[in-house]
This record gives C-alpha cells, structure tokens and sequence, in this order.
C-alpha cells in the first residue's frame, strides 16, 4: 500500500500547498514560509475515543514484539519542552501486521481497538504509549482513502546494544509504523496533522471507493468520506551523480539509500550520471531550470559539488542560478565539505535533511590558478582516495621548496562584526588552500589559459561580480575565463519548503539567507545579492580591487625557490617582535575606512577555511580551523610563518590534535570576507591534503 501511493502524489483529495517558488523571489518567498496555525484541529483536541474498541484481534506476543522495535526507537522525555505544540491528540494502535487487502484492513479496524493508547502529534514528534517518534525521522504518511489506518514512514537512528555501541556507529534504518486510528474521519485528521507539519502524504484513493463511484448506486456520502488533506507538492528535482566518486560506489549508494527515501518523499526526479571530468558543471551552468525547479543534487564527494557551484555560477542569469537550491547527498571519498558545513556524513541523513527542507546560504569564493599539490592529489585518486591528499603532500614535504608571500588581507574584529550586524549566512564552498600558482589550467573546461603565468599575483576572493568586472580589464587578462567569482550564493544543501519551528542549523541558515538582503551591512554582502547595487561596490571593494597594494614589481624573492627549506628570507622587518623573529614584515594600508594588512615574508603555509575543515575520517580531533563557522561571514586565516621541514612537521603533527594554533609560529585570525586576498610569491605550497580542497580545485 506505502509503495502504491508513492507515485499518485497529485492523486484527488490531496491538496498540493503552494510551491514556494512559484512566483516572485524565492528568497522572500522562503522567509514568509510558515506554518499553518499551530492547532489545526482544535476541536479534536483532547479528544479520546474510548467506545468501540472493546473487540480483541491482534494477539498479546505482537503486541509484545512491537513494543520491542518501538521502544528501539523510544527518544527523548515527553515532558520535555522539546516536543513542540499540540497538533492532534486520540487514541492509535500501533499494528504489527501489514494489511494486504481492504478486507484485512476492516477486519484489523474494527477489532483491535482494545489496544489504543493515548497518542499525540506535536510539532516535533508523535507520541503513542510511552513511545516517541520525532518528526525529523518521518519521511511521509501513506493513507488510502476511506480506512482508518495510516503508516508513518520513518528512519530514525537505531541504537545498537551497550557492547556494539562502542564500535558501531548509530545508523538510520527505516521503520514503517502502522497506526489504527479509532475511525477513518480520525485517521483523517491524524494525517493532515502530519501533512501540516510538513510531512509529505502518499495518498492513495481507495479501490472501493473507486468502484462505488464507477456504479450507479453511488451514495453522497461516500464522497463524504473522501478526504482532503492539504500536503505539501512534492518537489522536482535533478540528480547529478557522479559515478566514479567513492571509489565508485556512488551508484550503490544512491540506489539503495537514497532513492528509496526520495521515493516515500514524492520526489520527482531525474537523474544524470556525469560522464566525464566537466560533465557536472556543464549541467549546472546550461540546465533549464524549469525541469528542476525544487533544486539540484549533487551525488559524490566534494568535487562534484564544486562543479555544480561553479556551473551555476557561469550561468547569464545569476540571481536565478544562486537561488536553486542545491541539495548534497555524501557519496565520495571524504565527503568533508557536507560534514563540516552540515554536520552529516552518512547519505541517508543527509537525504532525510533534505527531504525535511530549510536552506542554508552560502558564501562562496574563489581560488585561481591552484596546483601543485592539489593537482598532485588528483593524480592519485583512483589509487589512494581521500588519502591522495596525503599522499600528495607527503611527496611535496620531501622536497619542500620555500615560499615567500606577500599577503594581504582585512583583519575583522569581533566588534567590527557584532557592530555591523552581520548575519548569518553559511559558506558551502570552502577555500581550504592557496596553492602554488600555476601556469595553465589544464581542464579546458575551466578555460585555462597560458596567459595565466603573467599573473604577478594569486587572489581568493569572494567578491561581487561587478567588483570582477570593473578590476579584470585592468588587472588579470584572463580572469573572465579563468576566474570564478562567486557571489553570496543562497545555496541550500536542502530543499525549499520550510521548516518554521526547529531551532536546527538549517533554519538558523534561513535567518541568514532571508535577512542577507536587507540587513547585512557589508558592502560585498549587499552587492552579493543585488547586482545593480552599484554603490555596494564602487563604494569599496571593488575600490580596493582597483587599487591593490603596492606590489614590488620584482621582489627581491621572486627568484628561484630555495628547495633545500632552509630559511633565508631576507626581508626588513619592522613589524612588532613576534613578527620579527618570525620573519614577517607587517605594514599596514589604510584605505577609506578599512585597514589592510599586508604581510610579507616566508611562510610553510596559508590556509583559509570558511568551515572548520574537520575531516570525515579523522578519529582524532584534527580540525584545521577550530573557530571557522560556516555561517558567520568571515574567513579564519592561518599563517603558518617561517619555513623548514623541521617546522613543518611540527605543524602536522600537532595539527592531527588540533593543537597547531597554539603553536608560536602559527597565526590565527579572522578576516573579512567578500574581499581579496592577495599573495605574491615565487612559489606557494598550502597543505591541500589536510583539508580537502577538492571543491576549489575548479575554482
Ligand atoms: N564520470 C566521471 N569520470 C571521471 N571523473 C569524473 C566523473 N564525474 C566527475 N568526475 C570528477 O571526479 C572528481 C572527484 O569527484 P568527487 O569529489 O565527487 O568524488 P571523490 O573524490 O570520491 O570525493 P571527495 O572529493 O569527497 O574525496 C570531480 O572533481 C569531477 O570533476
């Protein structure tokens, strides 16, 4: 019966709720999306039926063996405040056994009902008995018209016992749920209690009822029972898997756990498998939105994402592009990207977030020109998977080349932030490093150029487009091929309905993503989202684009790298002592209001994260920047300073406890975001393989 009705989602008695998207801005569209009022039915409240349930039919050991799997899944405390308003209350049974027929059904209906228990749909859960359901679990109801029974399909976490628990981790497995209610008119309202809690309802007309319509004899109240419940539409959206991600078993994965929870969800999808390296971004950057209008999912590790970012980003249509939602199920290697930025790892939650909705904005920013070990880790990505990263900068460590930069960056304060009223906005794509600037991109997707060796300079940034268009001409010949720019990108790793009462990360996003337009003060921010704001950038960043510091036009080390790691930079220092024993030369450049920094010296590494960069498959606590958060418009910049293998190592091993920022030649800060950052150098070397910069590597 669940299966049947999966796919008559525009099935008569079910009232579709307006798509919030089909008409106006989504963003504003988003943040108006509430709930319904907080009692649907209030005069069924409290309401327990106690008549005919006197009859016995479903034996005392089901009975037993139910309550076993329930209390499997038996969460939470129902006094606590967690559980949300009342939507509903009655009586359920919880049945064992799946009816195959109508007549089991009636059978089941009109027998059973000695077993009921007081029961109650909150905003947050189902509770039967002493049993409790959360609604994050439900993935959707199945009800066939006319019966009194619906079944709750859910996938909550279930616990492994005391022993296993310290080995196993807790998975997700589905449990379908089949309740009696006390009459089909309950069983109604049960149901539209679900539906208003924005929980999908695979509706599926009775047979009989069909049959009755079909004949002569049909009676007026028979069409009274024939129930409208107002549900959510289900969404559209396109799958892009890639298949080579994880060491090929995307595919599987996808299948088997994901597609069977779209399916109960009504999704309406179609999937694609990237053929080739490219094949992603091309989609995103050429698909009709119209066939996809719900969002994009990206199947596979980071880089897959990654690619679709960058499609869309390409795309004529920015502010349309940055507004499809684009879902991630984890299918790669490493996966860290979803992990650090949503906190799920494992492809059926993030299949359930994203079959539950909220959104989650996101900044997102560029890197050119990265090679080195990025690209070398890519070599081995058949052969080492997430440990290419490694790998790559195992063999870059033995010939560690020295690296001077010349970096420049705006330091943000904590009152800087809190005055300007930042808020929250999350950043999916991340820069986990600042490579060594290449001479050529090799993907011709990406539009390399040779013409990219002219580049004095390596730039990330996170800038408005316009602030692109008014520096390229002057500063970077090939930056409209190569680059990409990305605005604030309202990018969501879930879908588009809303979630009105959860204090979840994703509807704390939605705070974000609906406020970015009016209230984040930034000037990058603002022009981020409003392409015709002109003064958002003439007034600022796109200023501090034209007017980049004051590079040497041949630094006195831009000459050949020292591959022995030996330091030796030779620059004056003036900057404070630390700096000096670090080799820094540290001046500040004011401009207008803001206060650049500029550093200068020799460095093992620069990383910059816009999410902790906490690995998936680290047991340990290696996170690389501990107080990066995906959602607070700034980017954590580290400086590793001085150079040598010796430091080098230090810097590893104490990273892999997450103790590197104290480290004395390791500095740590927040920076602005939607500005540049500038690095000069003869060579660059960032420790790609820490972080997973797969996302940027098509940056
Ligand atoms: N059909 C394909 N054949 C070969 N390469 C592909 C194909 N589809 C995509 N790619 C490339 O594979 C790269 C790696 O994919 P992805 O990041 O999704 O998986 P992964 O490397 O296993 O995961 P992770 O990045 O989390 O380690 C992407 O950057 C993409 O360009």
């Amino acid at each position: 019966m669940q299966k049947s009705g999966i796919s008559q989602n525009n099935s008569p008695g079910v009232l579709p709720q307006q798509s919030i998207h089909q008409s106006g801005s989504r963003r504003s569209q988003i943040s108006t999306g509430q709930h319904s009022s907080p009692t649907v039915f209030p005069e069924k409240r409290g309401k327990v039926r106690s008549s005919r349930q006197k009859e016995k039919n479903i034996a005392n050991d089901d009975t037993e063996k139910v309550k076993a799997e329930v209390h499997k899944i038996d969460i939470g405390d129902e006094q606590s405040d967690l559980l949300g308003y009342e939507v509903f209350s009655g009586k359920l049974v919880l049945e064992k056994k799946t009816a195959h027929s109508n007549t089991d059904v009636q059978n089941a209906t009109g027998t059973a009902y000695q077993d009921a228990v007081d029961a109650k749909l909150t905003s947050k859960a189902l509770i039967w008995g002493h049993m409790m359901l959360s609604l994050e679990d439900v993935v959707s109801v199945s009800y066939m018209a006319g019966l009194g029974q619906f079944t709750v399909h859910s996938y909550p976490i279930t616990k492994k016992s005391c022993m296993l628990s310290c080995f196993v981790k807790p998975r997700r497995t589905r449990k379908d749920f089949r309740f009696l209610a006390s009459s089909p008119e309950d069983a109604v309202q049960w149901v539209s209690g679900f539906a208003d809690q924005q929980c999908f309802v695979n509706f599926s007309e009775n047979p009989m009822v069909s049959m009755k319509k079909q004949s002569s004899e049909i009676l007026a109240a028979d069409f009274l029972f024939e129930p409208h419940i107002k549900c959510k539409s289900p969404p559209k959206m396109l799958v892009i898997l890639n298949p080579r991600s994880g060491h090929g078993r995307s595919s599987k994965v996808f299948e088997s756990k994901v597609k069977p929870i779209f399916q109960l969800a009504g999704f309406k999808t179609e999937i694609i498998k990237t053929t080739t390296a490219g094949h992603a971004r091309k989609l995103a950057s050429s698909v009709d939105f119209n066939t996809c209008p719900d969002g994009i999912i990206c199947v596979g590790g980071d880089g897959i994402v990654n690619e679709v970012l960058n499609g869309l980003l390409t795309r004529d249509n920015q502010e349309e592009a940055i507004s499809i939602p684009i879902g991630i199920i984890p299918a790669g290697s490493d996966n860290s990207l979803v992990w650090t930025v949503l906190g799920v790892r494992d492809p059926v939650s993030a299949a359930l977030t994203i079959v539950k909705g909220g959104l989650t904005a996101t900044d997102v920013f560029a890197v050119e020109w990265i090679r080195t070990v990025l690209e070398l880790s890519e070599k081995y990505q058949k052969r080492f998977g997430p440990l290419r990263y490694f790998v790559a900068g195992f063999l870059k460590f033995l010939c560690l080349p020295k690296y001077n930069y010349e970096l420049e960056y705006l330091p943000v304060s904590k009152e800087r932030s809190r005055a300007e009223g930042i808020p929250k906005a999350s950043s999916l794509s991340s820069i986990d490093s600042i490579m060594t600037p290449s001479r050529v991109s090799e993907d011709p997707d990406m539009g390399g150029s040779t013409l990219a060796s002219s580049e004095p300079s390596d730039y990330v940034r996170g800038i408005d487009p316009k602030i692109k268009r008014l520096s390229s001409g002057r500063i970077n010949v090939v930056a409209e091929a190569e680059e990409v720019l990305h605005p604030q990108v309202s990018l969501s790793a879930t879908p588009i309905w809303p979630r009105t009462r959860s204090k979840s990360r994703t509807d704390k996003a939605w705070t974000g993503l609906t406020t970015a337009n009016d209230s984040r003060p930034s000037r990058g921010t603002v022009a981020m989202n409003d392409k015709e704001d002109i003064s958002s950038t003439t007034s600022d960043p796109g200023l501090y684009w034209d007017r980049e510091p004051k590079w040497d036009t041949q630094p006195k080390w831009d000459a050949e790298p020292n591959w022995d790691g030996d330091t030796e930079d030779p620059i004056e220092l003036s900057g404070p002592p630390d700096d000096i024993e670090l080799g820094i030369k540290k001046e500040e450049v004011p401009k207008l209001e803001e206060k650049w920094v500029v550093k200068k010296g020799q460095f093992l590494g620069v990383l910059i994260c816009n999410h902790s960069c906490r690995t998936v498959q680290s047991l340990s606590s290696q996170v690389v920047a501990p107080k990066a958060e995906h959602d607070d418009s700034s980017l954590d910049l580290l400086m590793v300073h001085g150079g040598g293998r010796l430091r080098l190592l230090r810097f590893l091993t104490n990273l892999q406890g997450g103790r590197h920022v104290s480290l004395p030649y390791v500095e740590y800060l927040k920076v602005a975001l939607f500005k540049e950052f500038k690095l000069k150098s003869s060579q660059l070397m960032i420790d790609a393989f820490i972080c997973d910069a797969g996302e940027v590597s098509e940056g």
